[in-house]
């Protein structure tokens, strides 16, 4: 059988899918790799590590391919978006890289805004955020200008690890709209805004479509991996961009909720006259001359993972949350609010923090549990509101991520949502969309849209509970009042932070 290999490089590990022409994942491999958080609100990641773990998990599914006489059509890429691999003329990378979920940057976003104004939002459909790569790059300029002098041009993560690939730079459309320096209905670098902050256009690599085949294995890396130095690679794009390519979102319909690390709900805009107002992220779909509109909860899945490793150290999810669908909506009268790492939508704030309100000594560790799968559904229910108010229907949502392994948590997001909710039959969208974007890429289908017919299984469907949707819209409304009330107190603790 011929396959194709569709690769998440996300926050907490690379997962990388080998799909065959009928659709079906015939086997995944993932690495894991280290997140560094040297001082509060700072997140950075090895370069280094991304590209070892690639190889590890090609070698992995090229070995099992080998094995069963099948060969691999393409290679494609879905990548945690924003962060900055800052490039020297070698194209070796001069630090750590800077990730989306590193919130450092509140100084050069308002300097972005002094100094673009309106323009901002008319050129770049988005608003200055901490987690974009322009103020990351700005931010290296006046921290660290001994290595901005040598920098000579920027990737992205997948970006950057396509390039070891195959020794060819180029960065996909999906992808550099989350720089902020696209201009992203034109769908090129924003001379504008490249000239407002002097950075030369050499300095941006060149653009192509998800679906653009993007070169082929480099000597070294088909020594490595062992595959053929003739796989062809394509180009891939934004993990947001593949999860919706994967969860079959290429047409207006269907809603996202996507919870890996962080959280999104998103939806397709065919073209780009929707004005949300920076409200949410506007930016250019995997899918050529399509759109998409997303709000962004930094610390979803994060929320969850934090809470296991820090208050139930090797507890399995499983376990942790064995008891939870035994609790009724609102965990006892305990909430929380998910902003470990600050905030993106709908409050832009890089220094609220979490809290867990209305603690009882008769909660357990369970009922912490449900507060935070609850926290950060209503979180992410507040860019369904979005959606809502802007006139958008929001009754059928597709949910992927490692959120959407657990059949309780499904339920709750279908009850807060109000709308039925759809579990795939794998929830690695990301890396499904990948896969898509290799199979369409290498011509086994026309179009996204025709493969998206073949590869995307709906595996069950969450329909809202009445009684327990009404019980939800209720504490929905308290939870809304944690951010406002705790803004002051978290402003007073900021000189208190590690
Ligand atoms: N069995 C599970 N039940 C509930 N949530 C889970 C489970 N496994 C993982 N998760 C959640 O999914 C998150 C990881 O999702 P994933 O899509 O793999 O993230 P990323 O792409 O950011 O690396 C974890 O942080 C955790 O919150
Ligand atoms: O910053 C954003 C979107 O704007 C994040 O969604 C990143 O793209 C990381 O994604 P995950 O690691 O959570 O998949």
């Amino acid at each position: 059988m011929n396959y194709v290999i569709g690769i998440d490089l996300g926050t907490s590990a690379v997962k990388a899918l080998l799909v065959g022409q009928d659709g079906a994942v015939a086997a995944e491999a993932s690495r894991e790799y280290p997140l560094y958080h040297e001082r509060s609100g700072w997140s950075e990641q090895e370069p280094e590590d991304w590209v070892r773990a690639t190889i590890e998990v090609l070698k992995e599914l090229g070995e099992k391919t080998a094995a069963s006489g099948g060969s691999i059509d393409g290679i494609s890429f879905s990548g945690q978006m924003h962060g900055l691999v800052l490039l020297d003329g070698s194209r070796k990378p001069l630090r750590r890289a800077i990730l989306w979920n590193d919130t450092r940057t509140t100084a050069q976003c308002r300097e972005i805004e002094r100094k673009l104004g309106d323009s901002l939002l008319r050129l770049t459909r988005n608003p200055a955020l901490e987690g974009f790569t322009l103020p990351k790059l700005l931010w290296v300029r006046e921290h660290e200008p001994e290595l901005y002098d040598k920098a000579e041009s920027f990737l992205l993560p997948k970006d950057y690890v396509r390039y070891r690939l195959t020794g060819a730079v180029q960065m996909d459309l999906s992808d550099a709209a989350g720089t902020l320096m696209l201009d992203v209905a034109a769908r090129a670098w924003s001379r504008e805004v490249l000239a407002a902050f002097g950075i030369p256009d050499s300095f941006c690599p060149p653009l192509v479509e998800s679906v653009a085949e993007t070169g082929t294995l480099s000597d070294a890396a088909a020594r490595e991996t062992g595959l053929p130095a003739s796989t062809r690679v394509f180009a891939g794009g934004a993990d947001n961009a593949c999860g919706a390519i994967g969860a079959g979102i290429l047409k207006p319909g269907l809603t996202l909720c996507s919870i890996g690390t962080s959280g999104v709900v998103l939806t397709h805009e065919p073209d780009a006259s929707a004005d949300y107002a920076g409200k949410v992220h506007f930016f250019n779909h995997g899918k050529p001359g399509a759109f998409y509109a997303m709000g962004v909860t930094l610390a979803a899945g994060y929320s969850l993972s934090w809470f296991r490793n820090t208050f139930a150290a090797g507890e399995p999810y499983e376990r942790l949350l064995a008891g939870v669908g035994d609790i009724a909506p609102g965990a006892g009268g305990l909430l929380y609010t998910p902003y470990l790492v600050g905030e993106r939508t709908p409050h832009a704030d890089a220094a609220i923090r979490a809290s867990f309100v209305g603690m009882d000594g008769a909660h357990t560790i369970t009922h912490f549990a449900r507060a935070v799968l609850e926290g950060i559904t209503f979180s992410l229910n507040e860019s369904v509101d979005v959606f809502r108010q802007a006139g958008k229907s929001v009754t059928k949502v597709v949910s992927i991520g490692g959120g959407a392994k657990n059949p309780d948590w499904l339920q709750m997001q279908a009850d807060v949502f109000d709308a039925e909710v759809v579990r795939l039959e794998s929830e690695q969208g990301p890396g499904l969309g990948a896969a898509m974007l290799a199979a369409t890429g290498a011509g086994w289908y026309g179009s996204l849209e025709a493969c998206a017919d073949a590869f995307v299984k709906h595996a069950a469907t969450y329909v809202p509970d009445a009684a327990r949707a009404r019980r939800y819209a209720e504490l929905f409304g308290v939870y809304r009042d944690v951010y406002a009330a705790t803004k002051p107190l978290n402003e007073a603790l900021q000189p208190f932070r590690i």
